[in-house]
């Protein structure tokens, strides 16, 4: 991520110190910089236009104390909120007191990392998403001490890098990414019980989606995902022992995705994850004949009983679950508005945009039709909590499911956290 924002920044003529942690990575980041901003400015030259952003923006170094008069800081380092910590503390120690500190977590608790700040009025979640120098979207997410001011100047940021922000509130993993876990579990479900990864992101790219789900993944990192669920404890060496494979605290797990990990397939940066690509770094996802073996096994471990599936079930499960986490997203006012979660997958996700955004699709679907989906889903599997129908889509639901603009006077009278 630290590459795509950098370059996002440079490209806006905005001057930048990129800092990393060891000579290696430093290397490894300046190559990657000077290759996305060359292959912009060739862009421009097709284009017949002069390209006016240069590396000579950009300072690469691995030294804090440079950052001592930097206006804005993007902290950009492994999903691990003690690391995070660790940094903004350092941050706070080293850059002027009056500067903005931002953090691209994913998910993680942003007033626990200002905590560590003598000013949590300038922290601010500034949520970009893969590839970053490329997706329009940046999730502002607010702290419960961030200042106006700082609100104000992260908003402003995203318009001067080209991007759309949108505000949203603190919960854990703000919401785009809220509403990505059903998605993915379902996704990860469907896998267990009989489908291979292409079958589910074909069915999702059939839909329109520019990525389907494990497509999408392997280019974020499965990395990511697996250190944010070890920072909630759903793997790694804090499961208590005994916890059965596909359990966690009486809930169905899937573990597919952390054993891929364990054996370190992270997806493109790897050159393997859920699909195999040419070489580390490729683009080019083939499925892999091995991931197929791997699923066999395990459900021949686990005694699952594949069950039958189709474009259709597979985008049901997958999507009704999202726009039930959207639906709660509402209730907790963690959104404004549909519209802003529409926003979000449009600009963040690949959502095919002629489907409106997801909020926008359940409208369309029906929303009567999306909760019998949902509540016979659950009836059926009441160890998947998150498909329980959201209040807010029953009580929708309830009154015939009213245009999406009519929802915000119901979901007004609910909450709104912004
Ligand atoms: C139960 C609890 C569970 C807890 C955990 C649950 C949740 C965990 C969350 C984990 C994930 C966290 C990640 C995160 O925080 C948020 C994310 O970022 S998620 C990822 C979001 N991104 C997407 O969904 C991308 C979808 N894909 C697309 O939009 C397009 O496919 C893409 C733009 C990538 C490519 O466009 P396309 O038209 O297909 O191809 P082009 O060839 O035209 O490329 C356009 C442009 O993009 C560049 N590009 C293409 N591929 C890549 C790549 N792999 N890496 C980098 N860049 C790429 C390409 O070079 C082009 O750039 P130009 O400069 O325009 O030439
Ligand atoms: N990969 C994705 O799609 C997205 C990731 N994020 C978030 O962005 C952050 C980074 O994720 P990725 O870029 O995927 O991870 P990554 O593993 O590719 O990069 C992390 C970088 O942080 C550097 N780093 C680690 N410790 C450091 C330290 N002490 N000082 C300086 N640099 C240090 C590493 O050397 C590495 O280059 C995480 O918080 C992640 O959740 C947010 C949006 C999307």
């Amino acid at each position: 991520m630290g590459r795509g924002i950098v370059t996002s920044l440079a490209r806006a003529n905005i001057p930048v110190i990129a800092l990393e942690q060891d000579a290696k990575q430093l290397e490894f980041g300046k190559k990657a910089v000077t290759g996305l901003l060359e292959r912009e400015a060739e862009k421009l030259i097709k284009q017949g236009l002069t390209p006016d952003t240069s590396l000579a923006s950009v300072r690469f170094t691995l030294d804090f104390a440079e950052l001592y008069d930097v206006d804005f800081v993007i902290e950009a380092v492994f999903e691990n909120m003690e690391l995070k910590k660790e940094i903004f503390r350092k941050l706070a120690s080293v850059c002027k007191p009056d500067a903005f500190l931002c953090t691209n977590t994913s998910g993680l608790d942003i007033d626990e990392i200002a905590s560590v700040t003598n000013h949590p009025h300038l922290v601010i979640g500034t949520h970009f998403f893969s590839p970053a120098n490329i997706m329009r979207l940046l999730e502002v997410v607010r702290g419960h001490n961030t200042s106006l001011i700082t609100i104000a100047t992260a908003m402003n940021l995203g318009k001067t890098l080209g991007k759309v922000a949108v505000l949203v509130g603190n919960c854990p993993l703000f919401v785009g990414n809220r509403l990505l876990g059903p998605y993915l579990e379902q996704a990860n479900y469907l896998l267990e019980e009989g489908c291979n990864p292409e079958d589910i992101d074909k069915a999702l790219e059939d839909f329109g989606f520019a990525m389907g789900p494990f497509r999408m993944m392997d280019l974020a990192g499965l990395d990511v995902g697996w250190r944010s669920r070890m920072e909630k404890d759903l793997t790694g060496n804090k499961v208590p022992e005994g916890t059965p494979a596909r359990q966690r605290q009486g809930i169905r797990y899937s573990p597919l995705a952390d054993m891929l990990c364990e054996m370190g397939r992270f997806g493109q940066k790897t050159g393997k994850g859920w699909y195999q690509y040419e070489k580390p770094g490729g683009r080019f996802a083939h499925p892999d004949p091995w991931v197929k073996d791997f699923l066999q096994k395990y459900r021949d471990t686990h005694q699952i009983k594949p069950r039958p599936s189709n474009p259709e079930i597979i985008l049901e499960r997958c999507l009704y679950a999202l726009i039930n986490e959207g639906f709660r997203v509402l209730e907790d006012g963690i959104a404004s508005g549909p519209e802003d979660i529409d926003v979000i997958y449009n600009n963040g996700y690949g959502w095919p945009k002629h489907r409106g955004g997801p909020m926008f699709y359940a409208s369309t679907v029906g929303l009567e039709k999306v909760f019998d989906v949902l509540d016979r889903y659950h009836k059926e599997n009441p160890d998947v909590p998150s498909m329980n129908p959201a209040f807010l889509l029953k009580k929708l639901a309830a009154v015939g499911g009213p245009p999406i603009k009519e929802w915000r006077t119901q979901v007004g009278k609910i909450a709104n956290k912004l």
